[in-house]
């Protein structure tokens, strides 16, 4: 009803405002080609994040879909009736389309179809925040667009109607705008050149200042990577039961025993991510990759499918960027699994996940449950990178004890007349920074 309110109330809003009105009168009907025990439970999530109100759902159980029409002949014919039942404006599909799916489904539906990566993208393209995030969702969905246009012209092509000297207004635009496309979307790469060579400079910095142990966080989108973030750092990252909320990577300070780690929230993963997405996020996303350890969090409260569903589609995301191979990450150790949300389990459950997953740590972040115990967790997996170490550092370098601070945290140190006998355990990476100092016999 609010809807049709707003709608009626469109042509007294200026024209820009009218188009973001636009996806808030839409009334769509949600359509999938889905596997047995499967269901259109996601497409709604993605709907709603993106404020489109849907009226009903059809779905086909079948292997694949049509390579035509994305529908069956049979299944067509019962869309369109529904459709026009529910004063549907809008199809989307739980799938992408290929430009031939696309155009032939608008065609006979009388109606536009949106597919899943188009909604994606739309979502992407309203909550990227950042210089960078708004340039890679541009390329992405440039990129979706051009493939479309080829599509539409290869068409033409094989009609035999785009031969040179044939050309008419029309297919001269389709050439134009893809030359315009084109010359844009190389524009945009070389600017996400430069700010990934920024990125790789800076970062480089930080690796040879720092050593401090970096911690990534990867997961499913609404998996509650941004709640665990802030609740283990207190960062103050926006937090929402939305879809790709968190697109720019954060990266805060955990301190626990002393000892301090760069933790770093990111985007969020999702079953059938857009291919294109996935390059056009790769700078960000090698965040990731570089991570000393990555936490992978899982929505717990899920049922067996969908967790079953959700980590495969991570981990697949994750090999595909090159930050998971043979089930370790890039530095050699494998993810540390995080089941989130424990709170909306019961205590069967619980124990059933237990024994599912050994190595998990069970988490609620946003009631801020076992916090300390995944903060341990975190700590023994670097424990093996540190080597213990015994310095005695001169009064007069009274600087390098306040590094061996930060780094090594806690010390145990002892005040002696030619200085200070530290005993610490440092990175190994580290040890030989202090070398100098090492003792042998003390
Ligand atoms: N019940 C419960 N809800 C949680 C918990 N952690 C997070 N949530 C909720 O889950 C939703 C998603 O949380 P976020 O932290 O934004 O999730 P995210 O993984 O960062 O999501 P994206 O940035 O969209 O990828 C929010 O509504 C949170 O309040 C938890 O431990 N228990
Ligand atoms: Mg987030």
């Amino acid at each position: 009803m609010t809807k049709r309110q707003r709608g009626s109330q469109r042509s007294t809003h200026p024209h820009d405002l009218d188009e973001q009105r636009a996806a808030a009168d839409q009334r769509a009907l949600m359509v999938g080609v889905l596997e047995h025990g499967d269901d259109l439970g996601e497409l709604r999530e993605l709907l709603r994040t993106a404020e489109v109100e849907v009226v009903g759902q059809l779905v086909q159980h079948r292997d694949e879909p049509h390579p035509n029409t994305y529908l069956g002949e049979g299944k067509l014919d019962e869309l369109k009736e529904l459709a026009h039942e529910l004063d549907a404006t809008l199809v989307v599909t739980d799938d992408e389309l290929s430009p031939r799916q696309e155009r032939n489904l608008e065609g006979r539906l009388g109606m536009p179809v949106l597919d899943r990566t188009a909604l994606i993208l739309d979502i992407f393209a309203t909550h990227a925040h950042s210089a960078e995030g708004k340039l890679q969702v541009e390329l992405a969905q440039l990129q979706y667009n051009l493939a479309r246009m080829r599509g539409l012209w290869s068409h033409l092509d094989r009609l035999g109607v785009g031969g040179v000297g044939t050309r008419g207004p029309g297919e001269t635009q389709i050439e134009t705008d893809r030359r315009l496309a084109r010359d844009r979307i190389s524009k945009l790469r070389r600017r996400l050149e430069d700010v990934k060579g920024t990125r790789a400079v800076m970062r480089a910095e930080r690796a040879r200042s720092s050593h401090v142990p970096n911690v990534a966080l990867a997961g499913y989108t609404n998996a509650g990577k941004s709640t665990l973030l802030n609740a283990l750092t207190g960062a103050e990252v926006g937090v929402q039961n939305r879809l790709f909320h968190t697109l720019d990577p954060t990266t805060r300070t955990l301190r626990w025993n002393g000892r301090t780690y760069l933790l770093t929230d990111t985007v969020g993963f999702i079953r059938k991510l857009p291919h294109h997405l996935v390059e056009a996020f790769g700078a960000t996303l090698e965040e990731t990759v570089i991570a000393d350890l990555l936490l992978h969090v899982v929505d717990a409260s899920q049922d067996d499918e969908q967790l079953r569903a959700v980590m495969g589609a991570v981990e697949d995301v994750l090999k595909d960027i090159g930050a998971l191979k043979d089930g370790v990450g890039a530095n050699g150790v494998a993810p540390l699994l995080v089941l989130n949300k424990c709170d909306l389990i019961d205590d069967a459950r619980r124990e059933e996940l237990r024994v599912r997953f050994p190595g998990a740590v069970q988490v609620a972040a946003a009631e801020r449950e076992g916090l300390g115990t995944l903060a341990a967790r975190i700590e023994r997996e670097f424990e093996a990178t540190l080597r213990p170490v015994e310095l005695l550092v001169p009064y007069p370098a009274g600087a390098a004890l306040a590094e061996l601070h930060e780094l090594a945290g806690d010390l145990e140190q002892e005040h002696r007349p030619d200085g200070v006998l530290v005993r610490a355990r440092l990175p190994r990476q580290l040890v030989a920074r202090y070398e100098k100092y090492r003792v042998e016999h003390v």
